[in-house]
């Protein structure tokens, strides 16, 4: 029997410091996130970044918890709870930190008799750190505990119609009324040295946009494409003109050079140069999260404000809007039917 394994990021369990530090432990120690040696790894994750860092992201975390717990969790699961009536096979949820395991999951959908599984990773664009990391580990997990099983990997969805169509409908729904100086386009950032580890023909990324105008097999597995492309096709969906957005990547950890221009920069120095009026939607995300709710509807937001920008609109992610979770259930039909 088929059935689904959604699969999303993960939270710590509380916004405690003692409950975010082994989250993030887990989480920068996989080495599809920070892809040094182990022992370099270790070096930077144990010696350095968990030193501090645990402290300043539990007083993030507590500025979006909510009663029932972490915004990403919370927002998955009620997703997962929509998407599970829409279609007729098990579909699980896991996360790829935290509790709720990917191990879990498999073994939620193996106790329903499923041994053929779809693996949707809930992010649209492909990353080493985000859709790779998720993949290798699924497999390594059915190899040890479920061998019989068959793993089927849904390809990122960055281009595909239905998430450019919900998506479009969404930003255009939420800018109604909002009279906007530009729209930015916020990805998630990753180092420049990912796009070239992921790049399979080895000599096609250049990180300047040059490359993305020829067609390329590489494009399948690069991230940057795959942004600029979501962050293309909307525009057309919503026949925007040129100059009336921008594309950027947030949320950078210190170190190496990771993909540019900076949302943080960008926004900051948008009023000094007369935009006063922006609207952010952050296209990496199908799901609000900390990176969506504290680092750009609250930091963002009031950093533009003080350097004199006048009006700021978050656009939420799609979480579990109803033609999103119809969108999900239609893509496992077609995948259960062939
Ligand atoms: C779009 C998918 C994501 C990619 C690609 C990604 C890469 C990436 N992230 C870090 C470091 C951190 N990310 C953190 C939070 C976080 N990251 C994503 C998604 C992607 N990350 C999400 C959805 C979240 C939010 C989780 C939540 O609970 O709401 C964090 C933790 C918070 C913090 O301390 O800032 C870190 C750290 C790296 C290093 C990286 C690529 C190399
Ligand atoms: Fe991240």
């Amino acid at each position: 029997m088929k059935g689904v394994l959604l699969v999303n990021l993960g939270s710590p369990d509380s916004p405690e410091p003692k409950d975010v530090k082994p989250y993030l432990d887990e989480f920068l120690m996989d080495k599809y996130v920070i892809d040094v040696p182990f022992l370099l790894r270790a070096f930077l994750v144990r010696g350095i970044i968990l030193r501090k860092r645990p402290e300043e992201s539990a007083h993030a975390y507590k500025k979006i918890w909510t009663d029932e717990g972490s915004p990403l969790i919370v927002l998955s699961e009620r997703m997962h709870k929509k998407v599970k009536p829409l279609v007729d096979v098990p579909v699980a949820l896991a996360m790829r930190y935290g509790s709720m395991t990917i191990e879990k999951g498999l073994q939620e959908l193996h106790e329903q008799g499923v041994t053929d599984v779809m693996l949707l990773p809930l992010y649209p664009q492909y990353a080493m750190a985000s859709t790779l990391t998720i993949e290798v580990l699924a497999e390594k997990i059915r190899k040890k505990s479920f061998p019989n099983m068959k793993l089927t990997n849904f390809p990122a969805f960055y281009n595909k119609p239905g998430f450019i169509r919900v998506l479009s409908e969404s930003i255009k729904k939420h800018l109604e009324g909002f009279n906007y100086d530009q729209l930015v386009f916020s990805y998630h950032g990753i180092p420049e040295r990912h796009i070239r580890k992921t790049d399979v023909t080895k000599s096609h990324c250049k990180i300047d946009g040059s490359c993305c105008a020829t067609a390329s097999e590489a494009h399948a597995f690069c991230y940057r494409h795959q942004c600029y492309e979501t962050t293309r096709l909307v525009a057309e969906y919503l026949q925007l003109p040129k100059e009336s957005y921008t594309l950027t990547f947030q949320s950078r950890l210190a170190g190496d050079k990771w993909l540019e221009p900076y949302t943080d920069v960008e926004i900051d120095n948008m009023p000094a140069k007369g935009i006063k009026k922006i609207a952010v939607v952050t296209p990496a995300f199908v799901t609000d999260c900390l990176e969506t709710l504290e680092e750009i509807a609250m930091r963002a937001n009031e950093d533009f404000k003080e350097n004199g920008g006048e009006e700021f609109l978050a656009i939420p992610c799609l979480n579990d809007d109803d033609e999103w979770c119809e969108v999900v259930a239609d893509w496992i039909k077609d995948w259960v039917k062939n």
